[in-house]
């Protein structure tokens, strides 16, 4: 059994077929990529599988139970995990807080962190933050860190309720060449120690190429190719939904 079955889902936005009868699998240890031009669908399939978004129809099954209809927080609680932007209000919190927020947030005790529990978690989230390499940086505020830095903090923080499906939306944007390759390497790291799935959506196509071991590929909706970086390079619907919109597709892409 796949760790994730989505079958036929769909999400209609009034007659705008949005995501159009999608199915994919995904493995444990696997780090997929889902690409595809602007207003491919490429959100929109992340928030049904998150529950963000309910589905117009289809299913989504992470070990076998369904997900569609459930709420978000239920879906986080089976094992789909997913890395949100640290938001401005927490930013003057350090980075171990910001962690220690999202395990307390996991057990559902969010309430009493600013009261008595903020020393609550702090060996858990230490230990998380070392697997992500900003252990030494635990005591500073988030608002000075560097970006990259603040982006591994949010996957330490994605990594709070143990997922076995992780999702990240758009991890490297705006992000320099080295920082992103970091970022991905990393991410693989944690994929393979933990034998988890990662699901992201990615529009650099030198962090894809370099990194995904698979690669979905939406257009108008709907799934348009599916493989290794070999077959997607090769494929000519791809070729042909990102004909001119500069994206290069050679082999050998920037890599730092
Ligand atoms: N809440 C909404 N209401 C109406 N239409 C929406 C809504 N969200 C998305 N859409 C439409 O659904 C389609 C897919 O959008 P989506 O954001 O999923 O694409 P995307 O591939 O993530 O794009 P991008 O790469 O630009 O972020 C687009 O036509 C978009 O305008």
């Amino acid at each position: 059994m796949s760790l994730l079955e989505v079958r036929n889902l769909s999400k209609h936005f009034g007659g705008n077929k949005a995501v159009d009868q999608v199915n994919f699998d995904i493995q444990e240890g696997e780090l997929l990529a889902l690409i595809g031009p602007n207003g491919a669908g490429k959100t929109t399939t992340f928030n049904m599988v998150g529950g963000q978004l309910p589905a117009s129809s289809g299913s989504v099954k992470l070990m076998g139970k369904e997900l569609v209809r459930m709420a978000p927080r239920k879906i986080a609680h089976m094992g789909v995990g997913r890395t949100f932007q640290i938001a401005a209000t927490f930013a003057s919190l350090t980075v171990v807080e910001n962690v220690q927020m999202a395990l307390l947030s996991h057990e559902k005790k969010i309430y009493s962190f600013f009261s008595t529990a903020s020393t609550q978690y702090r060996d858990r989230a230490l230990a998380l933050l070392a697997q992500v390499g900003m252990d030494e940086q635990a005591d500073r505020p988030c608002s000075e860190l560097a970006y990259g830095d603040v982006k591994r903090v949010e996957l330490a923080m994605g990594l709070a309720n143990e997922p076995k499906l992780l999702l990240m939306d758009e991890p490297t944007a705006g992000m320099a060449p080295k920082e992103r390759n970091d970022l991905m390497a990393l991410t693989k790291r944690l994929v393979i120690e933990r034998n988890m799935a990662v699901l992201f959506t990615e529009h650099s196509m030198d962090v894809v190429f370099a990194y995904a071991d698979r690669m979905l590929v939406l257009a108008r909706g709907q799934i348009i190719a599916e493989g290794g970086a070999e077959d997607i390079r090769n494929h000519p619907k791809v070729q042909e939904v990102y004909f001119g919109t500069g994206k290069t597709f050679e082999k050998n892409a920037e890599k730092v």
